[in-house]
């Protein structure tokens, strides 16, 4: 079986979900019995009780009123009898007052007090002759029927005999008047307090044994006339007590000043407007746990009936979920085995046709239907998985031999880039190390190489120029224009053609002028070439410098154009001095002289005094005609002994012959050599090119020789003549 494996948390098994549900329901209706016997029945039992002791309260409100009425009433009745109200002598009226005495024992005292308040007559005798003029029953009842509240015995409490309880009064009186309606005297009765407590113990006797339930009396200044021992004659504080002073009559649930809860009934007594009567609060108490406690009871009954209920019925849940579930068990048997199942083990369970009740038969027909399609469907996997395997195993072996093929030409890649970096090292050695400057350009004419050559040349190092644009940096501003034009013109030829063209404008030797760092020109052979290349072309260029070749050149030009012994210009520099100084002669239109000298008889120096002295005279008849002139006149060498002075500017011939005879003089002044000191003349000849003259410079020279030979002669024949 190929289902996925339980991931999610172990569930309970269904027989366990109906127990629990069955056992939570009955829990769950036992609760909610709980909470409406909890609110109703403790409702109704706080109301009952509640009644129940307002009713007492009311008991004994009535009864209280019953006996003060009949005090009062027996004191209206004795006050109208013939014997009271005759009082004829004390005896008679004491004989009837002992009469009475007796039909209701709690008369603890009945007497007649005179109008002047001297008791007439009394029960027993007690207090007979004594003034009771001041006490409150006597001044209440002169003229009507007065009810005088609890007090206790001030004069009678010696005289009447000991009790377990003190003597406590509640007097009844009213006048009495004799035949003629004149006013006889005061009859009063004194009620024993005991009354009131025979009354509570009638009232409470079947309460009390069920309930504990208090009764107290409480005068109108709130002092407990009868309740609880401990209690009486304190004074009490409670909601009850307000309400039953104020006329109310109910029961209501208050805290007790002892701290405890209780239920209290209560009403009043009397009539406050009516003398004849006792206005008192009667409260009727009980622990309000006790009113409730069989509600308590029926809470506990209810849920130990509940707790009980619930078992049997999870066991009977449990029964019945088992029996139900046995099919569902059987089938999920099956399925945890078969999941549990390896490929290769013991031969998996087959479902079985279950009848248990409808569901379970659809389900194991399902089941079986579906596990019958899949174990189809497992053997086409099966065999589409053996298939995929043989393709893959034909894939692997296909990828190892590739995987082989290209670890080998990687092997070659890893030799040939090795070769490469080798070949790369070499070159940049061979760069480095080359006497000539190496520099490379891309298209742009920024620098990508830079040989260490290149930077002792230039000034650059090479960090500094790498990435650089060339032209900014080093060459002059006009063949800057010109290098950027050409890369130009190479950058917009395409393809083939680039190389073409590159090829011929730049294979080649130039010689350029370059600036160096230092803004110095630098006067290089390049050789130039372009490598066209995959990842861009590049124009490379070998400077060789040649400041040291240019410069020896320059020398030798120089020295080739001067005369070594004197350092004057030559024949060959005289004569472009001259062909130069006819043409600015013409176009200055200016005279231009050519004077040709020749130091007469010089060989006889030489013969003298040696080839060095000669020389040395040479050197000396050079300077002074070199001084002897302008500085922009030219004074050279021929050859031997003779001397050409190219005298320019000149304004006419004339002035030709003055610098001639200048020149005289100087030249005719001794020479002072080494051994001797020589004194010799020099032949001068003047030729003059006039503007306009034909540019005949061996013409020239040619006339002033000539002049200089006449001179020369006429010379040495004025000489002989001397
Ligand atoms: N010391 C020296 N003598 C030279 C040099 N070149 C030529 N001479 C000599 O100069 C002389 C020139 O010859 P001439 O002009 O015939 O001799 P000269 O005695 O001056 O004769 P006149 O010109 O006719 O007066 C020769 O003896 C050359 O050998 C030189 O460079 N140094």
């Amino acid at each position: 079986m190929t289902l996925p494996p339980i991931t999610s948390p172990v569930r309970p098994r269904l027989t366990t979900l109906v127990t629990v549900g069955v056992s939570a329901t009955v829990l769950l209706t036992v609760l909610c019995l709980l909470i409406l016997v909890d609110h109703f029945a403790l409702a109704y039992a706080r109301a009952e009780a509640e009644q129940r002791l307002q009713q007492l309260s009311w008991q004994m409100r009535d009864a209280l009123n019953n006996v003060v009425r009949k005090a009062t009433g027996d004191v209206q009745l004795l006050a109208e009898l013939e014997d009271v109200r005759a009082a004829r002598t004390p005896a008679d009226v004491r004989q009837v007052l002992e009469n009475l005495q007796k039909t209701f024992p709690d008369y603890a005292w009945i007497g007649l007090a005179n109008p002047d308040g001297t008791v007439y007559a009394a029960t027993q005798g007690l207090l007979e002759n004594v003034n009771v003029g001041e006490r409150d029953w006597f001044k209440g009842g002169q003229d009507k029927i007065y009810a005088g509240d609890f007090h206790p015995a001030t004069l009678l409490g010696n005289k009447l005999p000991a009790s377990a309880d003190p003597w406590r009064f509640v007097d009844a009186a009213g006048p009495v008047r004799d035949a003629q309606g004149n006013y006889r005297g005061v009859l009063c009765v004194h009620m024993s307090w005991g009354w009131a407590r025979r009354l509570v113990q009638n009232i409470l006797a079947p309460a009390d044994r069920q309930y504990s339930a208090d009764i107290f009396v409480v005068r109108g200044d709130g002092t407990i006339m009868l309740g609880p021992r401990g209690m009486e004659e304190q004074k009490l504080a409670a909601d009850s007590l307000k309400l039953a002073q104020s006329g109310a009559s109910g029961a209501l649930s208050e805290t007790w000043p002892d701290g405890k809860r209780y239920l209290t009934g209560y009403a009043r007594s009397g009539n406050p407007e009516d003398a004849s009567t006792l206005t008192w609060s009667i409260l009727v108490r009980q622990p309000e746990e006790l009113a409730l406690s069989g509600v308590r009871s029926l809470e506990h009954q209810i849920l130990a009936l509940g707790a009980v209920l619930g078992l049997v019925l999870a066991a009977g849940a449990a029964v019945v979920a088992r029996r139900f579930t046995a099919p569902l068990n059987l089938l999920s048997g099956i399925i945890e085995r078969r999941l549990a199942a390896t490929s290769g083990g013991p031969a998996l369970p087959l479902v079985p046709q279950l009848d248990a009740y409808h569901e379970v038969q659809v389900l194991s027909r399902a089941l079986a239907e579906m596990l019958r399609d899949e174990q189809r469907h497992l053997d086409n996997l099966r065999s589409l998985n053996e298939k995929l395997e043989t393709t893959v195993a034909e894939r692997t072996r296909e990828i190892a031999r590739k995987a082989l093929l290209l670890e080998r030409a990687l092997a070659q890649e890893q030799s040939t880039q090795q070769l490469l970096q080798e070949r790369a090292a070499e070159l940049r050695a061979i760069l480095d190390n080359a006497h000539d400057a190496f520099i490379a350009l891309d298209p742009g004419g920024v620098v990508r190489d830079w040989n260490l050559q290149a930077e002792r040349l230039l000034g650059w190092k090479r960090a500094e120029v790498i990435g650089q644009p060339l032209a900014a940096m080093m060459l002059p501003p006009l063949l800057r224009r010109a290098y950027e034009r050409d890369m130009r013109q190479l950058a917009e030829t395409q393809g083939g053609a680039v190389a073409a063209a590159a090829a011929a404008a730049l294979s080649r030797r130039v010689e350029l002028t370059l600036y160096n760092r230092d803004g110095r020109e630098l006067p290089v052979e390049a050789s130039l070439a372009y490598v066209p290349g995959s990842g861009g072309h590049l124009f490379i260029a070998f400077l060789h410098d040649i400041s040291q070749r240019k410069a020896l050149f320059a020398s030798m030009e120089a020295m080739a154009l001067r005369d070594t012994l004197t350092g004057l210009p030559n024949r060959r520099a005289l004569m472009q001095a001259l062909a130069e100084a006819l043409r600015r002669a013409d176009r200055s239109r200016q005279c231009c002289a050519v004077f040709f000298l020749d130091l007469d008889r010089f060989k006889q120096v030489n013969d003298r005094y040696g080839h060095e002295e000669g020389d040395e005279l040479l050197r000396q008849f050079a300077a002074r005609v070199r001084d002897a002139v302008r500085q922009t006149d030219t004074v050279g060498r021929l050859a031997g002994d003779e001397f050409i002075v190219i005298l320019e500017m000149l304004q006419n011939d004339a002035a030709a012959q003055e610098a001639a005879d200048k020149l005289q003089p100087v030249l005719a002044r001794p020479f002072v050599l080494k051994t001797a000191t020589v004194q010799l003349s020099a032949s001068i000849g003047i030729a003059i090119h006039h503007p306009d003259d034909p540019q005949d410079i061996e013409s020239l020279l040619s006339r002033a020789d000539r002049a200089m030979y006449r001179h020369k002669q006429q010379g040495l024949q004025q000489r002989a003549r001397r």
